[in-house]
C-alpha cells in the first residue's frame, strides 16, 4: 500500500474569483497527481485598498502576497488571473503551467439585456481600465456612438451592481471571470476583439511555484497548453517592450489567424500541410479613444519562448515608431 501523502498547499486570493479558479485549479491538479490539494487563504494589498487600481498604479497588486507566501515555503503553488502578472518573471519561482485560455474577450452586463449598439446616447458604461475606455471611446467616435466612460472598481460582484441598481447603464468585465463565478448567463453582450482587444493574457491563468522545487514544476506541466504560452507569451512581451504597466491602456491578443484564402481553397500549394500560424494584435490609446495605435502581424506559431517573446517585441517597436509612448501617459516605471 502506498503512504498517505501530504496535500499540496494552494495559495489563493479570498475574492470569489480567486476562489473559484483556485478550486478549479485544484481539482484538476488533484485528478492528474492522485494528491489531494487544499487551499489556503491569504489577503493582498490589492483586495483590501480602496485606492483606485489606477491610482495605486503598481503591477502585480493581486501577486506580491501570493508570492511571498511561496517564498516563504507557506504554500506549494498559486493560481494567478495571468493579466494580473507583472511581466517581469522572478528567478526564484517558475511558471510552471498556463493552462488552455478560456474566451479572451471582454462582455458587457447591460440593463434591460441590451446589445452594445442598442445603448441609448448618452449611454454611461462603468470601467476602471484605461484600456476598455480607450478603445470603446475610440470606437464610439468613429460610429457616431454617444457615450460616456464613467472610472468604477471592485470585484465582479459590486461592478454588476452598478447596473442592477441603475447607477449605469453597463459595466464592462472579462468574459473568463465571469464566466468562472459562474454568471455568464448575466453578460448581455460580447465585445468583439476588433472593436476591444483583451488584456494581455486575459482569460488564461498561471500556475506559480518555486524555481527548485523539479518534482512539483514537472508534475503541473501536465496542465500546460503549449499554444496559449506561447501566445500569452507574446502578448507580455509586447506590453513590456512598451514598458507598460497592468493599468496602462494596452490591449494585445495572440490568436489563430483567419484561414487564409488559399488554405480554405485546397490550394496545392498548400501541399496537405496545415501552416499553423499565429496572428499576434496589439493596441495602445488615450483614454478618451482620441487618439489610438493599432497594429497585427501573422507569422508561424512561435516554437520557442525567445520568438514568442521577438515577436511580442517586434510589434511593439513597431507601434513606438508610430507614436505609442506618447499615448500611454505617465511611465508606470
Ligand atoms: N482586473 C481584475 C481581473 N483579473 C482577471 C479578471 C478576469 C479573468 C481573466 O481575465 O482571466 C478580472 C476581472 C475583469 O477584468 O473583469
Amino acid at each position: 500500500m502506498s503512504e498517505p501523502r501530504e496535500p499540496l498547499r494552494l495559495g489563493t486570493r479570498r475574492s470569489k474569483l480567486a476562489m473559484a479558479q483556485s478550486g478549479q485549479v485544484a481539482e484538476a491538479v488533484s485528478r492528474m497527481t492522485g494528491r489531494p490539494v487544499e487551499l489556503v487563504e491569504i489577503t493582498t494589498y490589492g483586495d483590501t485598498s480602496r485606492e483606485h487600481l489606477a491610482q495605486i498604479g503598481g503591477t502585480g497588486v493581486f501577486v506580491t502576497a501570493l508570492r511571498y507566501a511561496l517564498l516563504r515555503g507557506e504554500v506549494d503553488f498559486a493560481v494567478h488571473s495571468l493579466k494580473d502578472l507583472p511581466t517581469a518573471q522572478p528567478e526564484e519561482l517558475a511558471l510552471a503551467a498556463v493552462p488552455v485560455r478560456e474566451d479572451p474577450r471582454d462582455v458587457i452586463v447591460a440593463r434591460d439585456a441590451l446589445k452594445f449598439t442598442d445603448l441609448p446616447r448618452g449611454a454611461r458604461i462603468g470601467t476602471g481600465s484605461p484600456r476598455r475606455m480607450a478603445q470603446l471611446n475610440a470606437y464610439a467616435r468613429s460610429h457616431g456612438l454617444d457615450i460616456e466612460t464613467v472610472p468604477i472598481r471592485g470585484n465582479v460582484d459590486t461592478r454588476i451592481d452598478y447596473v442592477r441598481d441603475g447607477r449605469l447603464d453597463a459595466v464592462v468585465l472579462a468574459a473568463a471571470g465571469l464566466s468562472r463565478i459562474g454568471r455568464m448567463d448575466e453578460a448581455t453582450d460580447f465585445l468583439s476583439v476588433d472593436m476591444v482587444l483583451p488584456a494581455p493574457g486575459q482569460g488564461a491563468l498561471a500556475i506559480e511555484c518555486v524555481a527548485d522545487d523539479a518534482d512539483l514544476i514537472a508534475a503541473l506541466a501536465g496542465l500546460d497548453d503549449p499554444f496559449t504560452r506561447v501566445a500569452v507569451t507574446a502578448e507580455r512581451s509586447l506590453l513590456a517592450a512598451l514598458e507598460a504597466g497592468c493599468s496602462a491602456p494596452v490591449g494585445a491578443l495572440a490568436d489563430l489567424p483567419p484561414l487564409s484564402a488559399p488554405l480554405e481553397r485546397g490550394d496545392p500549394q498548400a501541399d496537405g500541410q496545415i501552416v499553423k500560424e499565429m496572428r499576434l494584435r496589439g493596441v495602445v490609446g488615450t483614454p478618451d479613444g482620441q487618439s489610438l495605435v493599432q497594429l497585427s502581424t501573422t507569422g508561424p506559431v512561435p516554437e520557442t519562448h525567445d520568438q514568442a517573446m521577438t515577436l511580442g517585441r517586434e510589434l511593439a517597436a513597431e507601434m513606438l515608431a508610430q507614436g505609442a509612448a506618447g499615448l500611454m501617459g505617465e511611465r508606470a516605471h
